[in-house]
């Protein structure tokens, strides 16, 4: 099957500064992607070589097997940009329609377009009295008119308040569903976290990890994180048996390897009636990306495992 996206040793140079350096990177159809990285990591540059704004300075780059700005690589991807401006003089279903006719995509598509993004009954009002919110659905109409295989969005839901998010990532699972890629570029971990296929992460235009969350855990090798909740009056002896800290006066909270969470579970299940309830906790995204964007060293809370089970 050929990939949407297929970047092969990408450098990307601007005078001193090396934006990208050896970045590989493939995107499935129907795959979603979140790239992520700190600020200058090189996200948007990622996204301008793939829109043929630019050209890389080593490497190739191809979409759906065309070269990106040809008419043939432009037919496949759309692009919502992170500042998103429209003509405040227009509609909104006249920026659609505008989008639509450069796409070459049916007049009916522009209703049913506005309709998913929920924005029919504002349509012809002018955009300058949209809100933040609007403007950003409107960039998204923009960016589903026309049925594009590959969707760009550079990180879509700042400003956006937490329904609106939520109403957003539905939005992008679904034509996701729909066999659309989807690589988008956000600083909301978070949010992101039960949304996508899988995860990349660039650190000063390196790509430093590339995979779905839990084979990045897995990686990353970060300690989890095991609270128990003791019956009444035997917080002390589960204490003394696990290890770990008290973190009030019915729990205790320790933090172990990957490989001893089942040794340390069997020995909790072991406690029988003086535990009441465990609850075990993956690292988060949140957790792995600063691993993987600090070069690998641990920097969280959890850096000593307390365990002494
Ligand atoms: N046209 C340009 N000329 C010179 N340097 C540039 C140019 N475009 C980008 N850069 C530099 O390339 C690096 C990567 O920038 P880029 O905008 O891709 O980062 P980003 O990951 O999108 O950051 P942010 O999260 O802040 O949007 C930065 O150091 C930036 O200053």
């Amino acid at each position: 099957m050929t990939e949407i996206v297929k970047a092969l040793n990408v450098r990307m140079k601007f005078k001193a500064v090396e934006a990208l350096t050896d970045v590989s990177l493939g995107v499935a159809p129907g795959e979603q992607v979140a790239l992520l990285g700190h600020n200058g990591a090189g996200k948007t540059t990622l996204f301008r070589l793939i829109l043929g704004f630019i050209k890389p300075t080593a490497g190739s780059i191809s979409i759906a097997g065309f070269t990106p700005g040809s008419d043939a690589a432009r037919r496949v991807v759309s692009y919502l940009p992170e500042q998103v401006a429209f003509p405040k003089m227009l509609t909104g279903r006249e920026v659609v329609r505008f989008y639509a006719r450069l796409k070459g995509a049916a007049p009916g598509d522009v209703q049913a377009v506005l309709d998913k993004v929920e924005l029919v009954e504002a349509a012809d009002r002018r955009v300058d009295t949209y809100s933040k919110g609007m403007r950003q659905r409107l960039g998204l109409a923009q960016a589903l008119v026309g049925n594009p295989r590959l969707l760009l969005l550079d990180e879509p839901t700042s400003g956006l308040d937490p329904l609106s998010r939520q109403h957003f990532y539905e939005l992008i699972a679904d034509v996701s569903r729909r066999g659309c890629s989807v690589l988008l570029s956000s600083h909301g971990l978070s949010e992101l976290e039960a949304r996508t296929d899988r995860v990349a992460i660039l650190r000063k235009g390196r790509l430093v990890a590339d995979g779905p969350l839990a084979e990045l855990q897995h990686q990353a090798d970060l300690p989890i994180r095991i609270r128990v909740r003791a019956a009444s009056g035997a917080v002390d002896t589960v204490h003394a048996e696990i290890g770990g800290g008290r973190i009030n006066c019915a729990s205790v909270e320790l933090y172990c390897a990957r490989r001893d969470k089942m040794r340390i579970l069997s020995k909790i299940s072991g406690l029988g009636a003086q535990v009441e309830d465990v609850d075990v906790a993956s690292p988060t995204l949140d957790e792995v990306y600063r691993y993987f964007s600090n070069n690998g060293i641990e920097q969280t809370r959890r850096g000593d495992i307390q365990c002494t089970a």
